[in-house]
């Protein structure tokens, strides 16, 4: 799955947002998608899923179908419940609607199993933020079988624990050999993960290759100061 020389501009805006983007994702590691707000991130993904087209270049990825991607607003009715959520994913992925909340995270996740308890009987439009994204990231993903899964900014608003929650969520999708790609600005919670970034600014590309190498590259043990180097210079 790779983008080959990507054009990109809004209507009526000045200049593209993307000017000529080439990368290739990893399929056996976590795609990470970095840079700063505006770079075009989320057009990108917009991209990935085929919702918009370039002007010029070539994605190849497959077609929406094949396709989970979990945007930064996902909307649900504020007064479903926790529970009707589940149910419901669980019938569009055409599985039996089960009523005991413990059928749908494994048994060896207990803390997730815990926090799914406590959201089972409350309304979604009465969740904190942080506890309705890893509600939707964690359900979707669990319960959709696709190619590739895209998330824009999944871990914006969670806790470390449930970010760590959605990190191994993730990591047990590449052990089922599915591609993922994910954005973040919390560039510290990628130190212990096998990750490929992908560092896109003022419209282009500006590194692609592993987190370690990365860092190597910008002599630090900083990801935020090898971001702030990378932004700075160019
Ligand atoms: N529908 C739109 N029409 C016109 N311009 C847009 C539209 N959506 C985004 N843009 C512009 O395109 C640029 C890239 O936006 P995008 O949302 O892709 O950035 P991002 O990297 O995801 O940012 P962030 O990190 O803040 O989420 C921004 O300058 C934004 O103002």
């Amino acid at each position: 799955m790779k983008a080959e020389n990507i054009v990109f501009t809004y209507k009526k805006a000045k200049y593209p947002v993307l000017n000529g983007v080439n990368f290739e994702l990893h399929p056996n590691k976590i795609n990470v998608l970095v840079g700063p707000n505006g770079a075009g991130k989320t057009t990108l993904f917009d991209l990935m899923a085929g919702i918009l087209r370039p002007q010029s270049g070539v994605a190849h990825f497959p077609s929406l179908e094949q396709i989970l991607y979990i945007t930064q607003s996902v909307f649900f009715s504020p007064e479903i419940k926790g529970k009707d959520f589940c149910k419901f994913i669980r019938r569009i992925s055409s599985q039996p609607a089960s009523s005991s909340c413990s059928d749908y995270i494994p048994i060896d996740r207990e803390r997730e199993r815990l926090l799914l308890q406590r959201l089972w009987d409350i309304k979604i439009g009465k969740m904190s933020v942080g506890e309705r994204r890893w509600l939707f990231t964690t359900m979707l993903a669990e319960q959709a079988d696709r190619e590739l899964y895209l998330f824009d900014e999944p871990t914006s608003g969670v806790d470390p624990t449930s970010r760590n929650q959605i990190f191994r969520m993730i990591e047990g999708l590449i052990e089922r050999n599915k591609t993922v790609v994910l954005s973040t600005h919390q560039l510290n919670d990628l130190k212990h993960l096998d990750c490929h970034i992908i560092f896109l600014h003022n419209g282009k590309i500006r590194y692609e290759g592993d987190y370690g190498a990365w860092l190597e590259l910008y002599d630090t043990d900083d990801p935020d100061q090898a971001f702030d180097m990378i932004t700075s210079s160019i």
